[in-house]
C-alpha cells in the first residue's frame, strides 16, 4: 500500500501577499490526514520544514528574498526526494507555490534516474513563468514555470545542477491570469496550455483527456496544485485571486479522472491562504478534493 507522506512548508518567501504560510496548520486542522486515512492510505505526517522568515524586502534585480526562497526549494527538495527514495508519495503542503521548483526537481531527478516518464500537471489561474527580466511584482512565486524549464536566477532553475523539466512534460490547466511577456514565453517554448477559454469551449472531461493522453503505468505523475486555479467564490483564501476560475463540480472531475489514471506519485497543495479565508473553507475545500484525487468516488466504480 502507498504511504502518503505530508510535508508542510510554512512560507511565503515568494509571494508578495502575506500568509500562506498558515496554509500547512489550516489544512491539518482541516483533518487532511485523517480524510485520507479514511480512504485506506497509510498516512504520515513529517511535520514542518524550517527556514528564513520573510523580510517583505523590496525587488532586486527583478526578484525578492532569493535567497530565502532558495533555502525553502531546498528543504523541500531533500524531503521530497528523501520520501520517493523509501517509494512513498510526497504531498507537499505549501506555502506558496515558488515550492514547486523543490519539490518538482526532486521528482525530475527520481524520474531521471529511473528512466520513468514524468508528466507535471500544473492547476493555476497563472502561468507562473515569469523570470526576473520579466516580472512585474518580482515575486518567485511567479516564476516556477519558467525555472524549471532552465530560466531565472540559476541557484532555483538548476537547483540540481541541471534543468529539471523539458517543455513537452508540463501542462497548465485554468489559467486566466497571463502577463504579456509570459504569454510570449509559453509560446515560444510550446507549453501545453488549458485555460480558461479551452475549458468553457471543450469542457473539463475533454481537456482532462487531452493533459492526460500518453500517461501510463510507466510515468510519474505530479500535480500541483494552487489554489487559485479555482473560482474565488468557492476558495477565497488565496492571496492572488482572479475571477472565472474552475467550479467546484470541474475541479471534481478532474480529480477523479486523475484518481482514475491510477498514475499519481507526488502533489503539492499550495497557495491556500488562511488570513484571507472564511472559517477554513478554502482549507476544507482542499482537503475535499484531495480526497477524490486520492480515489474517493460516490459509487463502486467498474475499472
Ligand atoms: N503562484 C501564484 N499565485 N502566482 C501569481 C503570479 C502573479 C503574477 N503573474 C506575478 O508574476 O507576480
Ligand atoms: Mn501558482
Ligand atoms: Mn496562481
Amino acid at each position: 500500500m502507498t504511504t502518503v507522506t505530508l510535508i508542510g512548508a510554512p512560507t511565503d518567501v515568494g509571494a508578495s501577499v502575506l500568509g500562506a504560510s498558515m496554509g500547512p496548520d489550516a489544512l491539518r486542522i482541516a483533518g487532511i490526514a485523517r480524510a485520507l486515512r479514511g480512504l485506506g492510505l497509510q498516512v504520515q505526517d513529517a511535520g514542518n520544514l524550517h527556514g528564513p522568515g520573510n523580510p517583505q524586502a523590496l525587488p532586486q534585480d527583478g526578484f525578492r528574498h532569493l535567497d530565502e526562497v532558495v533555502h525553502w526549494n531546498r528543504a523541500v527538495f531533500d524531503a521530497g526526494a528523501a520520501a520517493l527514495a523509501r517509494g512513498e508519495l510526497p504531498l507537499l503542503m505549501g506555502g506558496d507555490h515558488c515550492l514547486a521548483i523543490g519539490s518538482i526537481s526532486a521528482v525530475a531527478a527520481h524520474c531521471r534516474a529511473r528512466g520513468k516518464r514524468l508528466k507535471v500537471l500544473w492547476f493555476d489561474a497563472h502561468a507562473d513563468a515569469n523570470t526576473p527580466e520579466t516580472s512585474p511584482s518580482g515575486n518567485i512565486h511567479g516564476m516556477p514555470v519558467a525555472c524549471l524549464l532552465g530560466h531565472g536566477p540559476h541557484a532555483l532553475s538548476q537547483l540540481t545542477g541541471g534543468t529539471a523539466l523539458a517543455a513537452g512534460e508540463i501542462a497548465l490547466i485554468g489559467v486566466r491570469s497571463v502577463d504579456p511577456v509570459e504569454k510570449r514565453f509559453v509560446a515560444e517554448h510550446g507549453i501545453e496550455v488549458y485555460d480558461m477559454r479551452t475549458i468553457d469551449e471543450l469542457g473539463m472531461r475533454a481537456v482532462m483527456q487531452a493533459a492526460l493522453e500518453g500517461v501510463d503505468g510507466d510515468t510519474h505523475l505530479h500535480v500541483s496544485f494552487d489554489m487559485d486555479a479555482m473560482d474565488p467564490s468557492v476558495a477565497p483564501g488565496v492571496g492572488t485571486d482572479v475571477r472565472g476560475g474552475l467550479t467546484y463540480r470541474e475541479t471534481q472531475l478532474c480529480m477523479e479522472m486523475l484518481a482514475d489514471c491510477g498514475c499519481l506519485a507526488s502533489a503539492d497543495l499550495v497557495e491556500l491562504n488562511p488570513a484571507l479565508d472564511v472559517r477554513n473553507q478554502t482549507a476544507e475545500l482542499a482537503v475535499d478534493l484531495l480526497e477524490s484525487l486520492f480515489g474517493k468516488s460516490t459509487l463502486m466504480r467498474p475499472r
